[in-house]
């Protein structure tokens, strides 16, 4: 494939995934008033857009935490805060999963300069106490987690954090000189930007040059499928036919297929502006969230984009997660990334870029493509086994700290005995990941539930045990 001469980016490297912008619409006022409160930071204008290098988030904790009823109350955790002059951004209540009393989750700003003593002091009313923290490297040693969502509305946060289309990604993509497509991409951000949880995905219209650019993909892909596809892949193709109108002349709507992924395995689309960083990526993966694109790439180089667009996930990804077993693992990937430190956030992105991005297995004795990656571009689909790219067996531990070029076609390409053998290496990798506490998902609720005390265990032993009854009497019934 051609080669733009620009700098090349690696994925797998911690420095890019850390280099989130925040893309804010202001007026002049807000923007003076961003000037002033953020006067170390440079502020850049695109397209109306302001770009705020670094998070404002960094300055936010979130606290979770429970107080007995002789310890004290709400009231007076509140005028904790309120005595050392700790702004509160946000509080919630719920009732605890650890006991019968109520848990506080609460919001603060971490500027004001006494806000340790505070927490100090609330440590000591709570009968359970945990901070999480966006920038929690700068806490580590306090034994502070990374944050993660914990019920599926939280997902709304990720929304302002996308890796930069802007500097990143923008010297090799093809559309970085075409204002029209710029504008179109803008409209698109908007919905992403604007999208909760809970809402259905606004349909959009594709342009007559949209549609014929999903045309020339489609196409040459399925005509590519029946020999380069794994066969999962292939199985679930036919059904997205029928029900979610893909089709040369049709690009299929986010909404129609999120409904059809809810009724298979209970995965469902969000909508995103461009690509996420690894670690809200995968924590949508443990709601079965999939955070999806809907811009489509640039009719100027339709065989291979740099950047994941609609093409990639409905043609690449939503295939397989309307396979069971495959969104089992991708949720158990998810969950096992939330609170990770980032060094394992890391493997863990990376072994998911060789496996379910640009995986090979075998199946038949033949090598095929299962990785949503190659399965979304006709140009690297035939490439990936043609005799060019060097083929390596897929092995977590060494496969996991491979870097890896994310504007151009993979150097390198891990092969798995099987698309079962590779999602069973990637669990056990997972399992290695240390962290202080279990996790485990609530679907009646859509809560992340953290293992780490009795109670909540108890709660999970009781579950487990009537489904068991319900097993032992289905099984009585089979004569
Ligand atoms: C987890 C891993 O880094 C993976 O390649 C992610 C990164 N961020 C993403 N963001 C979006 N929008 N879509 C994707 O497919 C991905 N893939
Ligand atoms: N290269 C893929 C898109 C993609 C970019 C980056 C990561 C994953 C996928 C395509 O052309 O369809
Ligand atoms: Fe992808």
């Amino acid at each position: 494939m051609e080669s733009s001469g620009s700098k090349k980016r690696t994925g797998g490297a911690s420095e890019e995934q850390d280099m989130l912008i925040k893309k804010t619409k202001m007026t002049d006022k807000e923007l003076d008033e961003m000037k002033r409160s953020h006067p170390n930071q440079p502020i850049l204008k695109e397209g109306g857009n302001y770009i705020i290098e670094g998070l404002d988030s960094d300055k936010l904790v979130t606290i979770t935490f429970s107080m007995s009823h002789e310890s004290g109350s709400l009231a007076e955790a509140l005028d904790i805060f309120k005595r050392h002059k700790v702004n509160l951004e946000h509080i919630e209540s719920r009732s605890s999963h650890r006991s019968d009393e109520y848990e506080f989750i609460i919001e603060i700003n971490t500027e004001a300069p006494t806000v340790g003593k505070a927490l100090e002091e609330l440590k000591d009313k709570s009968s359970y106490f945990q901070i999480i923290s966006r920038n929690y490297k700068n806490n580590a040693a306090a034994g502070v987690v990374p944050w993660y969502p914990q019920k599926i509305a939280d997902l709304d946060k990720f929304a302002d954090q996308i890796l930069s289309y802007g500097s990143e990604l923008d010297a090799d993509h093809p559309g970085f000189t075409d204002a029209e497509y710029r504008r179109r991409r803008k409209e698109f951000a908007d919905i992403a930007y604007n999208y909760k949880h809970g809402t259905p995905i606004p349909r959009v219209e594709y342009s007559k040059e949209d549609v014929e650019t999903w045309g020339k993909v489609y196409r040459r892909l399925t005509e590519l499928y029946p020999t380069h596809a794994c066969k999962e892949h292939n199985r679930a193709f036919p059904l997205l036919i029928e029900h979610c109108g893909y089709r040369e002349d049709n690009v299929p709507q986010l909404q129609d297929i999120s409904d059809f992924l809810k009724s298979c395995t209970g995965f469902t689309l969000r909508p995103v502006a461009g690509l996420l960083s690894s670690r809200d990526f995968l924590a949508g993966l443990a709601f079965r969230v999939f955070h999806s694109t809907q811009y489509i790439r640039h009719p100027s180089r339709p065989f291979y984009t740099p950047e994941p667009d609609v093409c990639h996930e409905v043609l690449g990804h939503v295939p397989l997660l309307a396979d069971p077993s495959f969104a089992r693992f991708s949720q158990e990937i998810g969950l096992a990334s939330l609170g990770a430190p980032d060094e394992y956030v890391e493997k863990l992105a990376t072994c998911y870029w060789f496996t379910v991005e640009f995986g090979l297995c075998r199946q038949e004795g033949e090598l095929k493509a299962y990785g949503a990656g190659l399965l979304s571009s006709f140009g690297e689909l035939e490439y990936c086994l043609s005799d060019k790219p060097e083929v390596r067996e897929f092995m977590p531990e060494k496969t996991g700290v491979q870097k890896y070029p994310i504007t151009e076609y993979q150097p390198v390409y891990y092969v798995a005995d099987s698309f079962d053998d590779a999602k069973d290496k990637m669990i056990n990798f997972a399992a290695t990941i240390p962290r202080p506490f279990s996790v485990r998902y609530d679907p009646y609720t859509q809560q992340v539930i953290t293992l780490d005390t009795r109670p909540q265990v108890e709660e999970l032993i009781r579950d487990i045990n009537s489904e068991m009854k319900v097993l032992l009497d289905a099984i009585n019934k089979f004569r």
